[in-house]
């Protein structure tokens, strides 16, 4: 398995963000996207998971044996700065709404509603509506949703941003085992994750060297 970006540039209105940045993450590896804020680390991740159109290059993703790539987009979870839950469903029925949705790449099995809850430390409250819940709350069920679908890439924009710290190690723990099966995640954030193997791409922005640096 292979997720690879080639020459990637992306402008937002005229300008360029970023240009001819290059990388490829193989099984089991994650990269950090480090950078001042409005460097361009969710515009890439934003590319990166197929819901902005790059200006150059390309994202492709390769299952291991075949020859074919596939587009990113279709082996990916994207974890934004919004949870993308409707606030007037129940947890279970936004869940159950994005396992469907999304449904499982080749592959792999997402979990129950009930485990991707347990996982998350909150099993016993998917009944209430996702807008009864505090914001922690509500954040560590966005992360379910990574859990109840599988999808091998996981690219994730601040996730635990004003979480807890127990949130930031659990949450540290869903993306260990994720790598840890193979999987591969990309993660624009300020906490350590517990990421200590992934390599890092610093954005510099429009107005610094004209790509990411590699670290
Ligand atoms: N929808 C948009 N239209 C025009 N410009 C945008 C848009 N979204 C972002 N930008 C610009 O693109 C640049 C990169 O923004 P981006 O959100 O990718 O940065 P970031 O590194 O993720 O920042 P932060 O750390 O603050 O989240 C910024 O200069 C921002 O103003």
């Amino acid at each position: 398995m292979r997720l690879s970006a080639e020459n990637l540039s992306a402008k937002r209105g005229e300008d360029f963000i970023f240009e001819d940045i290059s990388f490829a993450l193989n099984a089991g590896e994650a990269m950090i996207l480090t950078g001042r804020n409005g460097s361009g680390k969710s515009t890439l991740l934003r590319v990166l998971a197929g819901l902005l159109r790059p200006e150059r290059g390309r994202v492709d993703f390769v299952v291991a044996g075949d020859h074919e790539s596939r587009p990113a987009r279709e082996a990916s979870h994207y974890l934004g700065h919004r949870n993308a839950m409707k606030h007037e469903l129940t947890v279970a029925e936004n869940l159950v709404f994005w396992k469907h949705f999304l449904g499982d790449f080749g592959g792999g099995n997402g979990a129950s509603v009930e485990n991707a809850a347990h996982a998350v430390g909150l099993e016993g409250i998917t009944h209430l509506p996702f807008g009864y819940l505090s914001a922690g709350q509500q954040r560590r069920f966005a992360m379910a949703k990574l859990l109840v679908a599988y999808r091998p890439v996981w690219i994730l924009d601040e996730p635990t941003a004003a979480l807890d710290a127990s949130a930031d190690r659990m949450f540290a723990g869903l993306v260990h085992d994720h790598l840890a099966a193979g999987g591969i995640a990309i993660a624009a954030t300020h906490q350590p994750l517990g990421l200590n193997a992934a390599r890092e791409l610093k954005m510099t922005g429009f107005s610094g060297a004209p790509g990411g640096v590699w670290q």
